[in-house]
């Protein structure tokens, strides 16, 4: 019960519905008991005292208890279905506020099939139990300790012979449960890993099709459904084991009540109406054991699954609010960014980052150069506080960002991120999504800025097209303009673009880049690029290799030092330098075969022939 006590803050503000939903399951179960009091009436009163002219009263009786006890098992039902919804509402709105919270290092390792598994079959599992499977266990123990009572005052002697076999019943059931439980959690782990497996395939389609991985694919599927397949399967035989078990020792008890029930009505010990008030009465005990099977699984299944649930909302969040952290005012703020001796490592393994230092006054740019994984969007990953550091500190204006709430923190930037995404919305809200209460110019005027509103335009619905899921019916490079359009439009003083620009072309780049120039005044900017030329105006460029800087000053600079940044800059312009020598080359042959061309058709006396190309 300690999973249930632990999720009580989503329940426990329902209790009107569960203390109202337990009352009516109460009285519905004892107006059941009045039934083998009636028959007893019935049998030693009425038919053996041949007093039929009580039978029209009795009948009505049991039409007044039946009827009642059809009311009260509707408002139990009634209650309980609005007890289990309500609980969870409350789970899935605690989890989803849980998920905008957890931080980047979670979702580092978290797997979306698993998460949606939790948050539906899981939340499903729990709402089932706290509204119904938990009032059934309690039904379950009134009704066996109300029926034993009952059953103890018409005839002691009787009830305890027939209680002989249910100790070895309970025991049985405890056993079950025991083997039950961790047969619902592989079940419940294989479910997550075979959702994961769909989720990720329909995500990557398209990669799964350009590979032709299909079979492989349908193969990874089938061994994850195989294992979902064996774990019902074994389940299922636990099942089969113990529930037939668990019935022959349920009817034992009938057996025993009849034979030795039958025996005392024989030898005048009891009457017959108290043996068939005991045989009725049984079944509100046995009943109750029979179940037990059923209750334990749907008890064992919901505390599984309420112990994932747990996971999510117990998870430590890593980077949060400090106590009496600084709310930045942002019409304050200038933009001032350093970076003090800053390492960091992702994993315990390897640095990403080591000793980074890097002073970027108001409004200047700064550019970050290197080869993959060097640790250039470590950087910006680090400035967004995306992650914790333990080595230095990182200020903004002076003030140590972790001393910052991080909403006001993260206010002040704007970031492009190197993967685009987009919202399944329309191209206007995807750009307006960092903003309230933004006035179409605006939303125009960045789109402009981004080299964007030329193509939205063109697209029929323009603004209002929707975009399909992360952007699908749009091309790599639209999306990044998109995704730039919606930083510019936040206005922030810190601006920073993770390799932005990398799905358009060179010309859209400096197109882009000359937006940029106008809106990048005033800000503070972080560019990381591959291409030198989208780095060649920063105020500082700083070259990273392996999470170190081993090269930092400008372009003018950098050009006049042996180092990684020539040598780039070198790859990068030789195949341009060729392609102008060629195209000199070309038209040196072209020039000097056309003035040959003429000298000939000047000797031979005929007139000159208009151009070179005919
Ligand atoms: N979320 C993460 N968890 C663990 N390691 C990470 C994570 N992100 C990056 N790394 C590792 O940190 C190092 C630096 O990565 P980073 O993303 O900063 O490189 P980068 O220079 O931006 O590379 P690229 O140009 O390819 O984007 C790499 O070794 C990378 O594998």
């Amino acid at each position: 019960m300690e999973v249930f006590r632990q999720l009580k803050e989503y329940y426990w503000s329902e209790k009107k519905l569960l203390i109202a939903s337990v009352i009516s399951l109460i009285t519905a179960t004892a107006l059941g008991l009045v039934y083998p009091n009636l028959l007893r009436y019935l049998i030693d009163e009425v038919i053996t005292k041949r007093q039929f002219s009580l039978v029209p009263g009795l009948a009505m009786l049991v039409v007044g208890v039946v009827s009642c006890k059809a009311l009260f098992q509707f408002s139990h039902g009634f209650f309980s279905s609005k007890l289990g919804n309500n609980t969870a509402y409350n789970l899935r709105n605690a989890l989803y506020e849980k998920l905008q919270y957890l931080s980047f290092q979670y979702y580092d390792k978290a797997r979306t099939g698993d998460l949606m598994s939790r948050l539906t079959a899981d939340l499903q599992a729990v709402r089932d139990f706290i509204g119904f499977g938990f009032v059934q266990i309690l039904n379950v123990f009134m009704m066996f300790t109300f029926g034993t009572i009952m059953m103890l005052t018409i005839n002691w002697q009787l009830t305890l012979i027939t209680m002989i076999s249910m100790p070895v019943l309970v025991f049985t059931a405890i056993r079950f449960e025991g083997k039950i439980h961790p047969a619902f959690r592989s079940i419940r782990k294989s479910m997550s890993s075979m959702t994961t497996s769909v989720q990720e395939n329909i995500t990557g389609v398209r990669t799964v099709k350009s590979f032709a991985r299909e079979p492989y694919e349908i193969g990874k599927f089938s061994e994850r459904n195989e294992d979902y397949r064996i774990n019902n399967v074994t389940t299922s035989g636990i099942w089969a084991r113990y529930f037939p078990l668990m019935e022959i020792l349920a009817n034992l008890s009938v057996v025993i009540l009849l034979g030795t029930g039958g025996y005392m009505v024989i030898t005048d010990k009891i009457t017959l109406g108290e043996l068939v008030a005991c045989f009725s009465l049984i079944w509100y005990i046995i009943g109750p054991m029979w179940q037990i099977g059923f209750h334990i699984n749907n008890y064992t299944q919901s505390k599984a699954a309420g112990e994932r649930l747990l996971e999510v909302l117990h998870h430590y969040v890593h980077v949060k609010n400090k106590d009496n952290a600084i709310e930045l005012a942002p019409d304050r703020v200038k933009g001032h960014v350093r970076f003090e001796n800053v390492s960091f490592a992702y994993t315990d393994q390897q640095s990403a980052l080591r000793h980074f230092e890097v002073d970027a006054r108001p409004g200047s740019v700064i550019g970050l150069l290197g080869g993959t994984g060097s640790g250039k969007s470590t950087v910006v990953q680090l400035l967004l506080r995306a992650y914790n550091i333990k080595e230095g500190r990182i200020t903004l204006d002076g003030i140590d960002i972790r001393d910052v709430t991080l909403e006001s923190l993260r206010a002040q930037m704007a970031i492009v991120f190197q993967e685009t995404f987009l919202f399944s919305s329309t191209i206007l809200n995807n750009i307006a999504y960092g903003v309230q209460n933004v006035t179409m110019e605006k939303v125009i005027q960045a789109a402009k800025l981004a080299k964007a509103h030329d193509f939205i335009m063109e697209l029929p619905l323009g603004y209002q097209t929707i975009v399909g899921e992360r952007g699908m019916g749009l091309s790599g490079g639209q999306k990044q303009r998109i995704a730039i359009a919606r930083a510019l439009l936040k206005n922030p003083k810190i601006l920073i673009l993770d390799d932005a620009t990398s799905a358009v072309d060179m010309e859209t780049e400096h197109e882009i880049q000359m937006g940029f120039q106008e809106v990048m005044q005033g800000r503070t900017t972080f560019i990381i690029a591959h291409r030198i030329s989208s780095l060649k105006h920063a105020d500082e460029i700083i070259v990273l290799d392996q999470g170190r800087i081993v090269q930092r000053g400008t372009h003018d600079q950098l050009m006049k030092q042996e180092g990684p940044y020539l040598e780039t800059y070198k790859i990068q312009f030789a195949d341009k330098a060729d392609a102008v020598l060629l195209e000199e080359s070309i038209e040196g042959l072209l020039a000097s075969h056309q003035e040959r061309v003429e000298n000939q058709v000047a000797a031979a006396g005929q007139p000159k022939r208009g151009g070179y190309i005919q």
